[in-house]
């Protein structure tokens, strides 16, 4: 017998609703409230056929507010795009594979995710991956630069803290910078908080918020349990809240070693990156008040690129917002982060100049 949460589902995607929601906790929540007809949107998927890109081909391929799918890849596209597009959603699929189709999967996207590059294997650092990633996301960024300098940049690949940095120069050596169309993708950092808090303070995971700010990568991941909501329903001490931070600040390297060399996480970050895309969408749809945390080009710190939550809108980032009042742990925190974040972004920017 169908339950009523697949008859919902398709319900909804008749309606052409959205099916996730940035906050990710209600799954059907509407994007819309008048019937009013969706806009085309393209997104293009780089990196498609890896571990992320082929079950974020698929939620994309779920999200009623895409019209038009590119999945790109330089191997294994074919199938993944054939896959994929017998699915009965609304977005039209195409799969393109070598450089000479990127000009074609990228030509009139509004969105671009970028999962290419190489995973961690078990004791590496997200900064090892740099050497040959840094390279993939800069040719990347030369074709989104000559092919859609329009669109919203959503950045997967790691180390995020200097590959954000290197797409930023590569735009502006090509003269297309913008900085609001341009974000580091941190939202499985705040999955994870939001998991993580729950279970501890004994709260319904679906109501959970918190923010996570800084950056993605060990303790440049900062949690902000004194502002999650709901408050816990049990007194958590300074040790637990120290176990959470911590918890959440290890989450991908908790993945990572349970892969047991077989690569990071995949699918929690294929839900992450489709909740941020569909917000990124909603936003260019002019969706009212669509805030998420994200790693943008910011002076809510000294440093030229930091996590926070962001408005978004029709233009991308509408307005980066401050980080409201910390705890004292918090505030060690943060001061803590900010050398690490400095020199990843140093070295990103670095890389991009010289090369
Ligand atoms: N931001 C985050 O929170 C987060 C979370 C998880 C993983 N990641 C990062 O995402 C990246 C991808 O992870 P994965 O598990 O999907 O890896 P994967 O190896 O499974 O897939 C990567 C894909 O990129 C493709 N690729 C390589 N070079 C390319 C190029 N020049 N153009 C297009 N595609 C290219 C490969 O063919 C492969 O299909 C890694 O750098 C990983 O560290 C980030
Ligand atoms: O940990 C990784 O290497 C992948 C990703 O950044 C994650 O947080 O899961």
């Amino acid at each position: 017998m169908r339950s009523s949460i697949i008859r919902s589902v398709e319900s909804t995607l008749r309606r052409g609703r959205s099916v996730v929601s940035p906050s990710g906790d209600h799954l059907l929540r509407r994007s819309f409230t008048s019937a009013a007809p969706l806009p085309e949107r393209k997104v293009a998927i780089l990196g498609a056929a890896g571990g992320i890109g082929q079950p974020l081909s698929l939620l994309m391929k779920l999200n009623p507010l895409v019209s038009k799918l590119a999945l790109y890849d330089i191997a294994g596209t074919p199938g993944v795009a054939a896959d994929v597009s017998h699915i009965n959603t609304r977005a039209e699929v195409a799969g393109y594979m070598t450089e000479d189709q990127i000009g074609e999967a990228l030509e009139g996207s509004d969105v671009v995710i970028i999962p290419a590059g190489v995973p961690r294997k078990p004791g590496m650092t997200r900064d090892d991956l740099f050497n040959i990633n840094a390279g993939i996301v800069k040719n990347l960024c030369t074709f989104i630069a000559k092919y859609c300098p329009n669109a919203l940049v959503n950045m997967i690949s790691n180390p995020v803290n200097s590959t954000v940095p290197i797409a930023s120069e590569v735009f502006k050596k090509a003269g297309t910078y913008d900085e609001k169309k341009l974000f580091g993708v941190t939202t499985l950092d705040v999955v994870r908080a939001r998991t993580f808090y729950a279970g501890k303070a004994k709260v319904p995971v679906a109501d959970v918020n918190v923010p996570v700010v800084g950056g993605h990568a060990g303790i440049t991941i900062l949690p902000l349990f004194s502002q999650a909501t709901p408050a816990s329903n049990v007194v958590l001490s300074a040790d637990e809240i120290t176990a959470l931070t911590k918890r959440t600040q290890d989450g991908g390297t908790e993945v990572v070693e349970a892969k047991a060399g077989k690569g990071s996480a995949t699918l929690s970050m294929a839900y992450a990156g489709a909740l941020f895309a569909d917000a990124c969408l909603k936003g260019l749809n002019g969706v009212p008040d669509v805030v998420e945390c994200t790693f943008v080009q910011s002076s809510v710190t000294e440093l030229p690129f930091f996590a926070s939550k962001v408005r978004l809108g029709k233009n991308g980032v509408e307005e980066v917002l401050r980080l409201g009042s910390l705890s004292d742990f918090e505030k060690q925190g943060l001061e803590s982060l900010k050398p690490e974040l400095k020199s990843s972004i140093e070295k990103g920017i670095k890389f991009a100049k010289e090369n």
